[in-house]
């Protein structure tokens, strides 16, 4: 099967580059809502049969015209929130965009042991995610359908896809951007494993309505020195 990762439309948080994690957590700027519709028409001709959130709200709100157009129900999942900020939570300093992205981009290379401070390790991140990718995937199966929708954040869909889609890895990862409403595709399933289809890092509506100017900690290349 396949499966559509996409990052929620923009926040204010994103704008002001906040370490914003906490529930129920932010809704859209004007952006954030007009990217979120214009990812609907983007995903118009996708066969999209079932579609995903996470528990904070920005991921519902940005999924909403996408329900809309494909007659879907939005159904919101435990496990595909952002990963926690711990202590870092709410800072917008570089130092601490390092520390957060640092940390989780070691996550995809494997070292699982590492823990954001004060916060989940990469085994607590890579448990709740795949127990929500195992849930979309199940369904699916019953179902008999071949796409999935999953709305979900810049630093969670990195991480996951670094280290479980074949033809990604945490350097990929970590010099790809995820801007708000990019979209990370994979192809497989609970047995074969992912393969990396495509990263349309830039909002898939187009680059018209990407913010160069918000500082956005999880979605800019964190390779760059
Ligand atoms: O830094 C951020 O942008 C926030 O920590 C959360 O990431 P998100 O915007 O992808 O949810």
């Amino acid at each position: 099967m396949r499966l559509l990762l996409i990052r929620h439309g923009e926040t204010p948080g994103n704008v002001l580059g906040q370490l914003d994690t906490d529930h129920p957590g932010p809704g859209l700027t004007e952006l954030g809502e007009r990217q979120a519709e214009a990812m609907a028409r983007a995903l118009a001709n996708e066969r999209i049969a079932a579609l995903y959130a996470s528990t904070l709200i920005r991921t519902q709100i940005t999924a909403a015209p996408l329900a809309r157009l494909h007659s879907l129900d939005i159904e919101v999942l435990d496990g595909l929130h952002e990963i926690e900020a711990g202590s870092l939570e709410k800072l917008t300093d570089h130092e601490s965009h390092k520390r957060y992205m640092g940390t989780v981009i070691s996550w995809a290379a494997g070292n699982l042991d590492q823990r954001m401070p004060a916060g989940p390790d990469g085994h607590a991140f890579f448990e709740r995610f795949d127990a929500a990718i195992a849930n979309v995937v199940e369904r699916a199966v019953r179902e008999r359908h071949g796409t999935a929708a999953v709305v979900s954040h810049g630093a969670a869909i990195r991480t996951w896809a670094g280290l479980r889609a074949r033809g990604a890895g945490h350097d990929f990862a970590a010099r790809h951007i995820l801007a708000n409403t990019g979209i990370v595709a994979v192809e497989g399933s609970l047995d074969a494993g992912w393969n990396l289809i495509h990263w349309d890092g830039s909002p898939v509506g187009g680059l018209a309505l990407a913010d160069p100017t918000a500082e956005d900690p999880t979605g800019r290349d964190v390779a760059a020195p």
